[in-house]
């Protein structure tokens, strides 16, 4: 169910995994430059090995006391890092022991304790470095200075350094290119898929994320957002407001032809008496041949009480009298039928707008095929300002591989999808849940 779409998510996801990745290298290589060119101008400053090592001496407990450090000569370039990486050396130098001097000769005589003493040092460099792109980054990112800015480049340099990477508009352009070609292959209504990129980038941009929570978790987080938005739209908890709406309650299910509108109403029969509520179906259908005989056949396989009239009768009055039998019999639902009916066919539009008048249902339900994408969108949103629709339910969802119409309606309508229809089993049923969807569209319910 809905694996085209769910597919087409997931690529999204690695597009953007990609870029980040790509702008976490070319931030890495920023970092090793400006480190490298630190350490070249620190060279030229340093004065030669003994001062420095008499230097370092001094700062770890020697004689004297600590000597300014040369680096306070040094020039200030515009990445404010070279002054400072020369201090944080420095500092590193004073707080770790300088080498051979403190340390007590021990054990083996060879020229190891020299090499030894090399790796250290350049540990001690790498370390120093990694140290002053995180005082620098947090200050940097703190701050939030403009990327403009040479202090920016060491912002976006000393961030991958400290794990961090910045979302900019720019890296999510062409993802989100691909994004909205997606949705709208997808059957995703337009102003529907705009509005999913829109809450993508109001949630991506401008953020930082540590590595370690990857990007790919950002994505998911931003595109488990938008879709949640747009698909939640006028949810109500239906159990609920059956439980508690005067009984008999009367549901009326209308929908253009052949979308599943009458095997919708037997699964909603079965639906309720599995809850232990008694249920009289009506036939509305009053227009199509043979309408009378397939709800009738539904109604005998569930040992459902059903009302009728002869073909071409008032839909109203026949849902009516449904009413009437439930009121007297104590029954506590009522399913109507009605008619498959273009929204186009302005007389059997006035026909829903009468039963509305006369019978003044609880809930008129819009019926229509997950697989008939854009259509279904188009068609519940005429339905709905034809004869006020308040709820939706989508049949078929078991063959829609894009799920477009499910993304889309409850947003176009404002009106909520109610239950999905996964088949042709009087089973074959289940209560729309947004969160639900929006796992299976994300693949977070395998
Ligand atoms: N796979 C699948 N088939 C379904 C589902 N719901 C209905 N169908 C099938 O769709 C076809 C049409 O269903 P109907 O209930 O007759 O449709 P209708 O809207 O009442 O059609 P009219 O009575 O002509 O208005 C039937 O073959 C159903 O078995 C579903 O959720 N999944």
């Amino acid at each position: 169910m809905f694996d085209g779409l769910k597919k087409k998510l997931n690529s999204f996801r690695e597009n953007v995994e990609d870029t980040a990745e790509e702008k976490a290298e070319a931030q890495a290589e920023a970092a090793e430059a400006a480190a490298d060119t630190t350490d070249a101008d620190t060279e030229t400053e340093t004065p030669d090995a003994e001062t420095h090592d008499a230097d370092a001496t001094e700062a770890v407990g020697g004689e004297n006391e600590p000597t300014e450090t040369t680096a306070d000569s040094a020039t200030v370039s515009d990445a404010d890092d070279t002054t400072s990486e020369t201090e944080a050396e420095t500092a590193d130098a004073q707080a770790s022991p300088a080498p051979d001097s403190e340390t007590p000769e021990t054990g083996d005589e060879s020229g190891d304790t020299a090499d030894d003493s090399a790796a250290d040092e350049a540990d001690e460099a790498a370390s120093s470095r990694e140290r002053l792109a995180s005082d620098a980054a947090n200050e940097a990112l703190e701050s939030g200075q403009k990327e403009s800015s040479g202090a920016g480049r060491l912002k976006r340099a000393a961030a991958f350094a400290t794990g961090k990477v910045i979302i900019e508009e720019e890296d999510l352009e062409d993802p989100l290119w691909e994004l909205e070609m997606a949705l709208l292959e997808s059957d995703v209504e337009m102003h529907v898929a705009e509005e999913i990129l829109d809450t993508i980038r109001e949630k991506m941009v401008g953020e930082t994320r540590r590595q370690v929570e990857t990007m790919g978790q950002l994505v998911q987080e931003a595109l488990h957002d938008a879709l949640y938005d747009v698909i939640s739209v006028g949810q109500f908890d239906f159990d609920q407001r059956i439980a508690e709406a005067d009984k008999p309650v009367t549901l009326i299910f209308t929908g253009v032809n052949g979308v599943g509108k009458t095997t919708s109403i037997a699964k909603m029969a079965r639906y309720f008496e599995k809850q232990g509520l008694s249920v009289v179906l009506a036939n509305g259908d009053t227009y199509r041949a043979g309408a009378n005989e397939q709800i009738r056949k539904h109604a005998e396989n569930l040992d459902t009480k059903i009302i009728s009239h002869e073909q071409g009768g008032d839909p109203a009055a026949v849902i009516y009298d449904a009413v009437e039998y439930a009121e007297a019999h104590d029954i506590d639902v009522v399913l109507g039928d009605t008619a498959g009916r273009l929204h186009t066919s302005n007389d059997l539009m006035a026909q829903l707008e009468k039963i509305d008048r006369v019978v003044e249902p609880d809930l008129t339900l819009f019926v229509d095929e997950a697989v008939a994408g854009q259509d279904a969108v188009e068609r519940a949103k005429q339905f709905n300002e034809a004869a006020e629709i308040d709820g939706a339910v989508l049949t078929k969802a078991d063959a829609d591989s894009n799920g477009g119409a499910a993304i889309s309606i409850a947003y176009v309508t404002g009106k909520p999808i109610l239950f999905l229809g996964v088949g042709q089993g009087y089973d074959d049923i289940e209560q729309f849940d947004p969160e639900r969807m929006v796992e299976r569209l994300l693949g977070e319910d395998e």
